[in-house]
């Protein structure tokens, strides 16, 4: 529990220790492990069945397959979910100079964690900071102001095009664009950028700050900003760094989105290790995509054998190796055959 600095971190760390993954991962082993027995009958025993039978076996293989398959790949997603909660959720700041994404960041890290000031340009290059948002680990990178290169100067320019390469890189990014100072905001190039966040399907909100500078109301603001980003009006939020309006919801809003990335809130996070998740990736779902393949071709002995690749693939995480003893000892106990 040593490294485990938030309560979601802590959740993780717990069902590492468990008994479970190793459960199922012998489960999995096992409706492998039978699926190659039955494939196996048709193989040692085919000529006593006839074609149609034979097809309807493959069939049946074939079900189960494609059910472990999705379960597994499932599975995967979820694993990886629990990495992002591990590692820390990266929530981007970007948006023009003097937007307050310094503030935000200093609001929600509830500390004076960057220099803020009314001077355009006072962030220049990114600074990391991690805070606990709701029992979550995020880190937080605050970025340089985005504005036209024509108006910064070198050091600025460097500072925006890393904004804008962070901004890719991370999981969550918040567009902060200042609603009293308009005119100071390039909206082609901040359209750019939202098209590519969209294209790498990130998570983004755009977060309309200084709210208590407010001169028209919130709708019009919101349906206006919208058409322009070309985005949907629930992904805008209102808020202010100096009054705290709309900053409640603005980290409800932030922790749906954890819930969803990290996949969290479906059963507990899980952890397993990089090498097992190789193994499943490399070994297993590697097998199941040639077992299809051969399946296709109607070959029973290379299917059955990428099916063993997968069995194979799943002992070497739960240190089980198979023989042929034990595929037949199935194939004896479950389908009656010999008598
Ligand atoms: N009225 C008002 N002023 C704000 C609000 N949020 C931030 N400011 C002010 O806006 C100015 C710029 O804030 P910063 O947080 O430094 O802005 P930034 O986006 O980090 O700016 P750069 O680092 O230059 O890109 C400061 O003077 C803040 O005090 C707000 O909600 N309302
Ligand atoms: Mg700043």
């Amino acid at each position: 529990m040593i490294d485990a600095e938030t309560e979601s971190q802590r959740i993780a760390a717990l069902s590492s220790l468990t008994g479970k993954l190793k459960d199922l991962f012998s489960s999995w082993r096992e409706e492998i492990v039978k699926n190659v027995a039955l494939l196996t009958t048709v193989i040692d025993f085919g000529e006593d069945h006839d074609i149609e039978e034979v097809a309807h076996l493959f069939q049946d293989v074939d079900q189960n397959i494609q059910r472990l398959e999705s379960e597994i790949e499932e599975y995967l997603k979820r694993v990886q979910g629990s990495e992002v909660l591990l590692k820390g959720i990266k929530l981007i700041l970007v948006g023009p100079p003097n937007a307050g994404k310094s503030s935000l960041l200093n609001y929600i890290a509830n500390q004076d964690a960057a220099i803020v000031s009314d001077i355009a340009g006072t962030t220049r290059d990114i600074i990391d900071i991690p805070i606990d948002i709701n029992g979550y680990k995020v880190v937080v990178g605050d970025t340089a102001g985005i504005r036209a290169p024509s108006a910064a100067d070198t050091i600025e320019k460097e500072g925006i095009k890393r904004a804008k390469q962070k901004a890719i890189g991370g999981d969550v990014v918040l567009i902060i664009i200042p609603v009293s100072e308009e005119e100071t905001v390039d909206y082609n190039d901040l359209l750019e950028l939202v098209e590519s966040l969209k294209r790498e399907n990130k998570e983004l909100v755009v977060v309309l700050n200084k709210q208590d500078l407010l001169t028209q109301t919130e709708e019009t603001t919101i349906s206006e900003l919208s058409k322009k980003l070309n985005l949907s009006p629930e992904q805008f939020k209102l808020v202010s760094c100096k009054t705290g309006y709309g900053m409640e919801e603005l980290t409800q809003q932030f922790t749906n989105i954890f819930k969803k990335i990290s996949l969290s809130d479906s059963a507990d996070p899980i952890v397993i290790s990089e090498r097992a998740q190789d193994l499943l990736k490399n070994d297993v779902l590697y097998g199941f995509s040639q077992f299809k393949i051969w399946k296709e071709n109607e070959d029973v002995v290379l299917a059955s054998e990428s099916l063993r690749q997968s069995v194979e693939g799943i002992g070497k995480i739960t240190g089980q190796a198979v023989g042929v003893e034990e595929i037949l000892g199935v194939v004896f106990s479950s389908f009656c055959i010999g008598k």
